[in-house]
């Protein structure tokens, strides 16, 4: 079987990403696979950059093509935070239940419907061979009053999605890998993928 190696250290996204690429014939592996993995230092200032700079990195240490993930909840009323700092919002322990925690304090007086927000995620894709693509993918939604369910990670329990009628973390994997802002970009990076894969083969 192909493999993709992804640049995260997040056992969240490596989930997601295991059982998106299975259904495309690949396996994956992740840092959580590389002791010695360094960690990038996120300086960018939108996801695209933080994609790209884990991507690149880990790219030129291993000298294979790797993908980066940088993503984040975008809340309107808090003028698009945690956005970029999703991940650190609470603080640098990055503890999923403090940072949602933290967002829930922040919106206690704001109603129902200007509670409107989006998962966001950029992909980067890198490779010692070429020139680096991103693309990406969101998901709407709505930040609920109170966390609700177990499944996913970060924000999900938090993260209302209307067609739905349930958030992200009462959601089977396999239906928030249907609509998810991660699944949205990974669609629009299949379209760039085998061309990609193409030129790489004949560069080696
Ligand atoms: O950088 P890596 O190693 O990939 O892992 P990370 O957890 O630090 O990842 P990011 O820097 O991209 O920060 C993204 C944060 O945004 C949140 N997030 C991203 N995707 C999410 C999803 O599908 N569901 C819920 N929260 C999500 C979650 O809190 C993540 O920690
Ligand atoms: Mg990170």
């Amino acid at each position: 079987m192909k493999t993709v190696i992804i640049a995260t250290k997040n056992k969240g996204k490596a989930k997601e990403f295991e059982s998106l690429f299975h259904s495309r014939g690949f396996q994956v592996q992740t840092l959580l696979d590389f002791e010695d993995a360094l960690d990038v230092e996120e300086t960018g200032t939108t996801f695209e950059e933080n994609a790209i700079l884990k991507a690149e990195a880990i790219s030129k240490m291993l000298g294979k093509f790797v993908i980066g993930d940088d993503s984040g909840l975008i809340v309107d009323a808090l003028d698009g935070r945690p956005g970029v700092y999703s991940a650190r919002y609470a603080g640098e322990a990055k503890s999923d239940s403090a940072n949602t925690e933290k967002v829930l304090q922040e919106l206690k007086d704001v109603p129902e419907e200007k509670r409107t927000a989006r998962f966001y995620c950029a992909l980067a894709l890198a490779s010692p061979n070429q020139e680096t693509i991103t693309v990406s993918g969101s998901v709407e939604g709505r930040i609920t009053n109170e966390p609700k369910g177990t499944n996913g990670f970060g924000y999900d329990p938090v993260f209302y999605v209307g067609e739905k009628g349930k958030t992200m973390a009462e959601l089977k994997s396999n239906e928030k890998n249907e609509i998810s802002h991660r699944a949205n970009a990974l669609h629009a990076l299949e379209e760039k993928l085998d061309a990609f894969l193409e030129r790489e083969a004949t560069q080696l």
